[in-house]
């Protein structure tokens, strides 16, 4: 019995061209000034001292920023990358300038679980300020009231058992009793190997590829394979 859905957001609920087309041009376009700008703000003090610390060295505002814009280039899932491009995303949803994509399928489904007892939470790479960011500003209105809690980076990688295993404590339920979905194979083998249920999203237009994963292209078929 699932008492608990885990969900990615990058091809699982929201395309993949969101956020290599929307998010991370806007965040590439507008971080250098915003590290700029707020190099003397606590929060991004303690972003650019965690580079210096993953370098090994104390960086300059200017090195610190190019150092973003490599890991940028990379996709790499920094947690001070990840912080910071979350605080420059708040702007762009305030402004009006970013609107989150979210698959039609999303909303009513996570409702549906909602309502019939099922707790849900986000484990993204994304910050947690970032995944909330979608949420709230989805074309369905905000989502976020319909969630129990949200993991990023800082609970650990999504490819380490150990992150999932730190979420089912955290969320007081078994490993079996959660589902875990995703679209990252490397993911969905972790939360396995943790001990969660796993569903790969094959959202259109994607690939289906030989994983060893129940496999669903949207919400609803995810509700047909684990109602008893
Ligand atoms: C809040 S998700 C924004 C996209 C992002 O920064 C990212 O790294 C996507 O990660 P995911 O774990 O959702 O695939
Ligand atoms: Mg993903």
């Amino acid at each position: 019995m699932i008492k608990a859905v885990v969900t990615d957001i990058e091809g699982t609920t929201s395309a993949i061209s969101f956020v290599t087309e929307a998010l991370y041009p806007y965040a590439r376009k507008h971080l250098p000034e915003f590290v700029r700008a707020h190099a003397r703000d606590p929060e991004v003090q303690r972003q650019l001292a965690e580079i210096g610390r993953i370098v090994g060295k104390a960086l300059s505002v200017d090195e610190a920023i190019a150092q973003l814009l490599a890991w940028m280039d990379e996709d790499r899932k920094i947690t001070p990358l990840k912080t910071l491009q979350g605080l420059v995303w708040e702007r762009g949803f305030a402004s009006g300038e970013l609107r989150a994509h979210l698959y039609a399928d999303v909303a009513p489904q996570l409702k549906a679980w909602k309502a019939s007892g099922i707790h849900l939470y986000v484990f993204s790479s994304g910050s947690i300020k970032a995944q909330q960011l979608i949420f709230a500003h989805t074309p369905y209105g905000d989502l976020t009231p319909l969630f129990s809690g949200f993991f990023d980076t800082t609970t650990g990688p999504k490819t380490e058992p150990d992150s999932y295993r730190t979420i089912a404590r955290v969320i007081g339920e078994p490993p079996h009793a959660i589902l875990f979905l995703s679209d990252a194979k490397r993911e969905l083998d972790a939360a396995r190997r943790a001990g969660l249920r796993t569903i790969c999203l094959v959202r259109q237009g994607m690939a289906e590829h030989g994983v060893a994963h129940r496999k669903a292209r949207n919400f609803h078929a995810i509700d047909a394979a684990i109602r008893p």
